[in-house]
């Protein structure tokens, strides 16, 4: 393995510093290397290629909006006996504390930079002289998806470009959620509360204007800390979609401080209908954690499919 990562870096020093970190899915070391020191994260699953290149792929996008702080990426490579690394810059990170109103700030524009590329290149394109070629580094996205697959958890995310959002979250994200409890569980209350709950979800967007907006993709509270000169984000799930399905998970799973989120709507406020959307996007999470932890999780599902399918 230590071979294999002096190869990949073009390193002669490489030495371990600090404690292995493991998340629920990979496991992390800090190493000092010739071009300074490095974070590895190794895994040794099938999928774990694609996951790193959908991770890698998805700090890229956010490093280009400038928004908010992400480790940088360096290198995916394949190691030998199986799995794969991805190899970032290291960040000394501490949970997330004093810069909670900052993050809520930095993730708003972070979702806001999307639209507001679209408007510099409207007004371009009705303002006469002006070029309106989309010729920013970070080009305006007019539709729902990622331009690779993206995993929440191992599960690789449907990121087919789609431009309706609503189609997209439904056949992409639920559907395929649900195809895999089929699949492994054949659960047929679960079933059967799904096929009610499609015909109704589009009457939770009523008269709304969602814009792609870029998102981390998989922000709880693991996900997020902060270095001495600010917060950070880390492990992103990317993809464009709607802006209020990056707040279903951290208020699932548990408060990121109020601050937070008030500082967040300060930049975006919430729309008519927000918290009924919230539960619909928390399901997601739901079945995405069923799918990765087991049975545990399937009461929460229910209990939100019920809950939706009485709130209409
Ligand atoms: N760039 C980095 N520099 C330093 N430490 C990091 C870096 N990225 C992650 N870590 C540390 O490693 C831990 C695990 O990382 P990460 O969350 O990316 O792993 P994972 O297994 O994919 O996570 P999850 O549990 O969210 O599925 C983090 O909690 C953090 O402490």
């Amino acid at each position: 393995m230590e071979t294999c990562l002096k190869e990949e870096l073009n390193t002669s020093l490489l030495t371990a510093v600090g404690h292995a970190r493991g998340g629920c899915i990979s496991q992390g070391w800090s190493y000092a290397t010739d071009r300074g020191r490095v974070f590895v994260k190794i895994n040794h699953r099938p999928e774990a290629r694609k996951m790193f290149d959908g991770e890698a792929a998805s700090l890229e996008a956010i490093l280009k909006t400038h928004t908010v702080k992400v480790p940088r990426p360096i290198k995916v490579a394949n190691i030998p006996s199986d799995g794969a690394v991805l190899i970032m810059e290291h960040l000394d990170m501490n949970p997330l504390s004093i810069y909670a109103a900052v993050l809520g700030e930095q993730l708003a524009d972070l979702h806001l930079h999307n639209q507001k590329l679209g408007r510099k290149l409207w007004k371009e394109r009705t303002t006469i002289g002006m070029p309106g070629n989309n010729s920013e580094d970070v080009q305006f996205v007019d539709q729902f998806g990622f331009h690779v697959e993206t995993c929440c958890g191992y599960i690789p995310q449907v990121n087919e470009w789609q431009s309706d959002w609503v189609t997209f979250f439904t056949c992409q994200r639920l559907q395929p959620q649900m195809d895999l409890i089929e699949k492994v569980y054949g659960d047929r209350e679960v079933q059967e509360l799904w096929s009610q709950l499609q015909l109704i979800v589009p009457a939770l967007f009523c008269d709304l204007e969602i814009i792609p907006a870029l998102l981390h993709g998989d922000l709880w509270e693991g996900n997020v800390a902060e270095e001495n000169s600010g917060p950070v984000l880390f492990d992103p799930a990317s993809f464009y979609g709607h802006s209020e399905y990056e707040l279903a998970i951290g208020k699932m799973i548990g408060e990121h401080c109020e601050t937070f989120y008030s500082a967040y709507h300060q930049k975006i406020p919430r729309a008519p209908g927000f918290k009924k959307r919230l539960k619909l996007y928390q399901l997601f999470h739901a079945l995405n954690n069923w799918n990765h932890f087991g049975l545990a999780y399937r009461p929460l599902s229910l209990k939100l499919m019920r809950h939706l399918l009485n709130s209409l």
